[in-house]
């Protein structure tokens, strides 16, 4: 049954798109003119505005004062908006230097994030430096990141590379570069160091840990954290290390996989992280990545109760799968207003 006058989340979507066509068409009507809006100007692939620009996060925004208006990537940043906020994850060397060159001309809008931290996470050695440097070991827990060696050229000298940093297998391998590609994402599971050979460098070698087929994503949005479970790959016991021989390749094991949360696990692996661990680990990062929406991805050691390993982040992830997220991005804009506010100085 329709109440009256409700709106309808898929017609909220064509009220924001007509109004996004609108601004730029016509160019009235634009938010900013009441005081209290919050107007976020999005640069996101098609991919990305599915996923999380849906309905339900467009009805609460729009009912908090917060209208999404889309950057139009024909036209000058200079000559849109004004914006309170940007929010992007576009790749290339055009968009960053633009998005850049706005930043620092525009230091009243807030940039979610600044593209040279995002670029750092585009390369899988770089991305887990701050988790290494970090060496957090609490009374809480250990977390660390796995033992890796990073083959730039020759695949040829993978085995002698790998024995001379005894590496013990198995072993993940995984493109250096992320650019967003499918094939950024593509693993591979090798049983022994022979077969590596076959890949196609630039790579990261890491140590394939036993975590019991459970991975904790931990979401960050500024201040807030929240973690979802996920199946992942299963242990591999000596046994089939010893049977085993070969690479095995996985086109997309992480997005793919489904979700954990309510399946019926043993505690020790389905209990989450610890908290006091999770707050910890995200404030370091937050302030060493300089990034504000990011994702972590967590494997406990299988066997132990507080031993853990990073083994990915990602900028921008697919908050639309995280739950509650239209609630907590909401909050999370309507705060960076409120702390420029609070900032400002008094006249
Ligand atoms: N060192 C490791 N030990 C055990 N399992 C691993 C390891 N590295 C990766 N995995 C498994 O492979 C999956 C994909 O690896 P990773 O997260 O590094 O790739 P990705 O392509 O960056 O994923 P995403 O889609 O999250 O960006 C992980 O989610 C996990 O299930
Ligand atoms: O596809 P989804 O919306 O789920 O988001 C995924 C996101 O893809 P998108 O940014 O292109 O949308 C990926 O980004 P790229 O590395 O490919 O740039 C990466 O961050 C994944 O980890 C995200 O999945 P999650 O880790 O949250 O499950
Ligand atoms: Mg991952
Ligand atoms: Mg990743």
């Amino acid at each position: 049954m329709r109440l009256n006058g409700e709106i309808q989340p898929e017609e909220e979507r064509k009220v924001i798109d007509s109004f996004n066509s609108q601004t730029y068409s016509i160019g009235i009507g634009f938010p900013h003119s009441q005081s209290h809006d919050l107007v976020v100007g999005y640069a996101l692939t098609s991919k990305k505005k599915k996923s999380f620009l849906q309905p339900k996060l467009l009805c609460l925004a729009r009912n908090k004062g917060i209208f999404f208006v889309a950057i139009d990537l024909n036209r000058p940043l200079s000559e849109q908006g004004p914006f309170d906020v940007v929010l992007h994850k576009l790749s290339g060397k055009d968009w960053c230097a633009n998005i850049e060159n706005f930043r620092q001309k525009n230091p009243e809008v807030t940039v979610l994030d600044p593209p040279f931290a995002i670029e750092h996470l585009h390369n899988r050695q770089s991305m887990l430096q701050d988790v290494a440097d970090l060496n957090l070991s609490d009374c809480h827990g250990k977390v660390g990141v796995p033992r890796q060696l990073v083959i730039k050229k020759d695949p040829s000298s993978i085995p002698y590379e790998v024995n001379k940093a005894g590496l013990k297998l198995p072993l993940v391998a995984k493109p250096l570069v992320l650019d967003g590609s499918a094939k950024s994402h593509e693993l591979f599971l090798a049983y022994d160091q022979f077969s590596l050979a076959e890949l196609e460098p630039p790579l990261v070698l890491q140590e394939f840990v036993n975590h019991g087929g459970i991975l904790f994503k931990v979401y960050i949005v500024g201040e807030i954290i929240k973690v979802v479970r996920r199946f992942s790959l299963p242990n591999v016991s000596k046994r089939e290390l010893e049977k085993v021989a070969g690479v095995f390749r996985f086109p997309r094991v992480s997005s793919s996989a489904a979700s954990a949360d309510d399946a019926d696990l043993e505690p020790s692996v389905a209990e989450h992280p610890p908290q006091p661990l999770l707050e910890n680990l995200a404030r370091e990062l937050r302030h060493r990545l300089g990034l504000r929406l990011f994702n972590i991805d967590m494997i406990r050691e299988h066997g132990t109760r507080d031993v853990f390993y990073v083994i990915d982040i990602n900028y921008f992830p697919g908050y639309g799968k995280m739950p509650d997220y239209e609630h907590i991005f909401t909050d999370f804009l309507l705060s960076l207003v409120q702390s420029k506010h609070k900032k400002r100085p008094a006249v």
